[in-house]
């Protein structure tokens, strides 16, 4: 438990992601821990949170302490929101993650992809995570706020980082320091926030100058009225579109930084993904409607996600009232611990947990992981209303780009998990990309085709 007031908080700091594998593999499925002053668990079986999450989610609310933390960037938007504030919002947004609406924005995600790789040309060095960055980042502004991405998109690629590493920052200190204290920190925090702000209501203005439904968020959040008829005030619509760049920008970058990086390190998948490439499009751009024949290069990055999820740990719960899991009791006000990073690596689940083997996510396989323990995505009622939007941004960012480019990752870096916001490798990682000759490409198409 570490000492009063402390408790385990600098063993936290030191490196989150080994202290909570450490404490899990060492004390079991419910492991009561002292970031600070505060009683923690780390729920670490599949049934337990299962029943946080899906079974009684009313009893367990986004916890206070991460309001704070994160509040400032997100206002109260749909993230750390609860009860009916959360429901309505959900219910704004909804229609524009709707499977048709993701289903328009294929084209989008193809076209973006296809211009990086003109870009890359006949290849050379460069940092993936500044190209996944740019690409997540242009989708997310093109898909949902329907704007013109090159100048918008720039501005919000530097402020969002910076963003989110001042907040991490704060975050690891438990304990609210005054937001109104002169340090250069607290500066520039409010600096990157107010211009993600400036670039979220630029969004709206331009929207209002025509006043057009395009059919992407935005405009839903527009024309979005309450029972009185009034249209949604400018604090929440701003906290809205902030939450939505947070949500779903480094989330998907790094989902697919990893995946390079894991396809660069296991020839064998990478083989296997060229082939499967090679079969279904034989060198043209993907399409929705291939979508479903990209099973390999699906499960390719479902096992990426089981390995690094984005989402490390999700929001923190609070029981509204002492409650009993797994025999514990857990006292009101406590809170709750839920990682995915750590479930998904645990050896009760998956076998050999630290391999790299897509073929986990077969289908007749995937069906026998028990339910609870593969969450990249959350689970229950507060589920990430990105799924689709992301898992099809990923499928086919990943099968235009790898069906002509081959990345290796330059020796010597450090590529250990980072756990930010989003799970990250801890600086940026520089590849060398090479374009895929024609030979090869009627190699793997030879391999794949059944024989006559
Ligand atoms: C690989 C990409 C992504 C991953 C791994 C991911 C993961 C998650 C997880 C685990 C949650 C649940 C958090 C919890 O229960 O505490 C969540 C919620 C959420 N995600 Fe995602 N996400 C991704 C992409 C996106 C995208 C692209 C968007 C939007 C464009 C998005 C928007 C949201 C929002 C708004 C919520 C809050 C939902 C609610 O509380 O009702 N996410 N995400």
């Amino acid at each position: 438990m570490g000492p009063p007031l402390i408790g385990n908080m600098l063993e936290f700091r030191k490196d989150r992601m080994a202290f909570l594998i450490r404490a899990a593999r060492t004390y079991g499925d419910v492991v009561h821990f002292r970031p600070g002053p505060f009683h923690a668990y780390l729920l670490n079986h599949p049934d337990h949170i299962r029943d946080v999450l899906v079974g009684r989610p009313a009893k367990f609310l986004k916890n206070r302490i991460q309001g704070w933390m994160v509040e400032p960037l997100l206002g109260k938007g749909m993230i750390i929101s609860n009860g009916e504030d959360h429901r309505r919002q959900r219910r704004a947004a909804q229609p524009a993650f709707a499977p048709r609406r993701i289903e328009g924005y294929c084209g989008m995600f193809v076209r973006h992809a296809e211009e990086a790789m003109k870009a890359w040309g006949t290849g050379g060095e460069y940092d993936i995570d500044t190209e996944m960055l740019r690409l997540a980042m242009k989708n997310l502004c093109e898909a949902l706020f329907n704007a013109d991405t090159t100048d918008i998109s720039k501005r919000a690629e530097e402020a969002l980082p910076i963003a989110i590493e001042l907040l991490t920052k704060d975050s690891e200190l438990w304990v609210p320091l005054p937001s109104w204290l002169p340090t250069q920190h607290n500066r520039k925090k409010k600096e990157m926030i107010r211009a993600l702000t400036d670039i979220a209501l630029s969004f709206a203005d331009d929207w209002r100058k025509s006043g057009v439904d395009r059919g992407d968020l935005l405009s839903m959040l527009m024309l979005a009225r309450d029972e009185e008829g009034c249209p949604i005030a400018q604090a929440e619509l701003r906290d809205h579109l902030v939450t939505m760049f947070a949500a779903g920008y480094e989330t998907t970058a790094f989902t697919l930084i990893w995946a390079w990086i894991l396809i660069a390190q296991h020839p064998s998948v990478e083989a296997a993904l060229h082939a499967e490439l090679d079969r279904v499009l034989g060198g043209r751009a993907p399409t929705a409607e291939d979508l479903p024949k990209l099973t390999y290069t699906s499960m390719v990055l479902k096992e990426t996600l089981r390995l690094y999820p984005a989402a490390w740990v999700l929001a923190l719960r609070e029981p509204v009232e002492d409650v009993a899991i797994g025999g514990y009791r857990i006292r009101k006000g406590s809170f709750l611990f839920i990682s995915p990073y750590i479930i998904q690596r645990d050896p009760r689940y998956f076998d050999d947990p630290e391999r790299f083997d897509p073929e986990r996510f077969s289908p007749d396989a995937e069906k026998e992981i028990p339910r609870g323990a593969y969450l990249p995505f959350g689970i229950g009622p507060r589920v990430c209303i990105g799924q689709s939007f992301s898992q099809t941004e990923a499928l086919l960012v990943l099968a235009t780009l790898a069906q002509h480019y081959r990345v290796s990752v330059k020796p010597g870096q450090r590529l250990d998990p980072w756990g930010g916001l989003a799970l990250r490798p801890p600086a940026g990682v520089r590849v060398r990309i090479t374009p895929r000759t024609s030979g090869a490409r009627a190699a793997t198409e030879a391999i794949s085709s059944p024989p006559a």
